[in-house]
């Protein structure tokens, strides 16, 4: 008798893999994030990557980190979670989501508001920022679970 196999990937694994291969559609030269929602039912409900929004020339809009505020790219660029959260369909309350980078205080209220419960990140490099303390505060006042994303996994695509 053969047995299943063992060494399949977890559902964290496996949601966090397509966060992680979102942010590969990135232009961002400096920071690529995915994100990816999943429902109480582990159904998938929305993906998003940090872009310009729709009808916004990737090509004519600065992707600078300094300079004039107007022109960098911070006025413009739409994060990873919004974008999954607008692509969304169906009801999120209870949800997960995935992403590759702790959420901005701005995409927290977004999180926090369509009824989002856990949230799993992978980096949290700017986790000493004013942003990522107000996001922890909203999530600890509202209820929002966060933890860092563990795994010890490899996983290569080659196409
Ligand atoms: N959680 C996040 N989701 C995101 O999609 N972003 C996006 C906004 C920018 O396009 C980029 C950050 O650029 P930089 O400051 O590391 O060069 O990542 C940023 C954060 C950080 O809070
Ligand atoms: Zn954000």
């Amino acid at each position: 008798m053969t047995g299943k196999r063992n060494d399949y990937i977890s559902w964290d694994e496996y949601f966090m893999g397509i966060a992680v291969l979102s942010s590969k559609r990135s232009k961002d030269p400096n920071t690529q994030v995915g994100a990816c929602i999943v429902n109480d039912q582990k159904i998938i409900v929305g993906v998003g990557y940090n872009g310009f929004p729709i009808g916004c020339d990737d090509d004519k809009l600065p992707w600078d980190r300094e300079g004039d505020w107007c022109d960098t790219k911070y006025p413009y660029v739409c994060h990873a979670e919004l974008n999954a959260i607008l692509n969304s369909h169906g009801n999120l309350h209870g949800a997960t989501l995935y992403v590759a980078l702790f959420p901005c205080n701005e995409c927290a209220k977004a999180i926090i508001q369509s009824g989002i419960k856990r949230v799993v990140y992978l980096s949290d490099k700017y986790r000493d920022s004013d942003s990522s303390k107000a996001s922890r505060r909203m999530f600890d006042d509202a209820g929002v679970r966060y933890e860092h994303f563990e795994s010890d996994k490899e996983i290569v695509i080659k196409f």
